[in-house]
């Protein structure tokens, strides 16, 4: 079997993502596992958390070798001022910026398999001065896509977002008829081509409180999401259902028998999927040219340098990311 190469970008310093990697590094993996961060970050968590940690740079030249338990591989990316758990440093920004802007590069040359990334804090890269509104829009800006969907999947449950990092008070001009266009014809595509599902179902949530109760209660339902999900239901080979009250829409008598459930808007479908199985989910990018998963968690700052991190998301993310490699080899 050939050995992927799967790439782990630590993500903010001062959060829990290296106390993570450290620990999964403990853990068997028949893949080859590459951090990008900085090597001297890696080796004072790994003390403070008191597990062992050998690193080796990775030569990309190299043929991938499976994982060997307390070693990473690793490309150096240097921090600009030691960190400190909990305590955020802007200056350090730049930097996580940079892990990802190698993990992108890496991935489409095809030189790594797949990106695992861990988390960044938003906050603290904008406080620097540099936009970033999160890895999604990162990556589908540093590789040209007009638009990327994220989904955030756990057992039984996709969920997918027609807007993303947007605020709230932008979101209801944001849903368009070309906006869901694009997104819905992504998630068909990429249900088909990242998970194998032949004829995708996808049930699709109005924006507004029940729906829009009959334009009563706000009328993009009737004005953009029903004639589109028709046309989208003439044109391709999905099932579209829906708009469907929010609010019910995550019964399981109705996501037991869909593939995905497009919510409008984050916090319309997050809250739920991490209600379900926040600790064992992942998040993965759909339309972008290479495969990217992340955890479904933050920076944990609370808990940073506590050794409490968990690392479920984590590993469910990896297995997740294993799968998708070998989808796409089969395929
Ligand atoms: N993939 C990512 O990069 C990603 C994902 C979500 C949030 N964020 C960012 O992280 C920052 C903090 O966000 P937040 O506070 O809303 O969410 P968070 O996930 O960091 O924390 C929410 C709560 O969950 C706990 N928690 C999180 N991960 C945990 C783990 N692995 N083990 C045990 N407990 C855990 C935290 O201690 C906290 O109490 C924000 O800047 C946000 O944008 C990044
Ligand atoms: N929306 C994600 C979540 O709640 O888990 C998180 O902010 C990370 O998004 P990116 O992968 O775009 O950074």
């Amino acid at each position: 079997m050939d050995i992927a190469r799967i790439l782990i970008t630590a993500g903010e310093p001062a959060g829990i993502g290296p106390e993570i990697i450290v620990k999964m590094a403990q853990k068997p993996c028949t893949d080859q596992l590459v951090v990008c961060a900085d090597p001297d970050l890696l080796q004072q968590v790994a003390s403070e958390i008191q597990l062992p940690l050998a690193l080796t740079e990775l030569d990309l030249d190299a043929e991938p070798k499976p994982h060997q338990i307390g070693h990473l591989w690793v490309i150096p990316c240097q921090l600009k001022r030691p960190a400190t758990s909990g305590q955020l440093n802007q200056e350090n920004s730049a930097y996580v910026l940079e892990t990802l802007g190698i993990a992108s590069d890496l991935a489409q040359q095809g030189l790594v398999d797949a990106i695992l990334t861990g988390p960044v804090h938003k906050g603290i890269i904008n406080d620097s001065g540099l936009k970033f509104s999160g890895h999604t829009e990162f990556f589908a800006e540093r590789c040209g896509c007009d638009k990327v969907v994220m989904m955030l999947a756990t057992e039984g449950l996709r969920v997918t977002l027609a807007t993303t990092h947007l605020p709230l008070r932008e979101v209801a001009d944001a849903i368009t008829p070309e906006l869901l266009r694009e997104v819905i014809t992504i998630i068909d595509r990429e249900l088909r081509e990242k998970f194998s599902i032949q004829q995708p179902r996808i049930l699709v949530c109005g924006l507004n409180p029940h729906a829009g109760e009959n334009d009563h209660l706000g009328n993009e339902e009737s004005r953009i999401i029903s004639p589109t999900l028709a046309e989208l239901n003439q044109e391709l080979d999905s099932t579209l259902i829906g708009p469907l009250p929010a609010d019910t829409a995550f019964q399981p008598n109705k996501i037991d028998k869909v593939d995905t459930v497009l919510a409008m808007y984050h916090d319309q479908g997050l809250p739920t999927l991490k209600y379900k199985g926040f600790g064992k989910a992942v998040n993965v990018t759909l339309g972008l040219p290479y495969i990217r998963t992340s955890v479904d968690h933050g920076t944990g700052l609370d808990i940073a340098g506590s050794n409490i991190a968990d690392i479920g998301s984590m590993q469910y993310a990896l297995q997740f990311t294993q799968d998708l490699i070998q989808r796409r080899r089969q395929s």
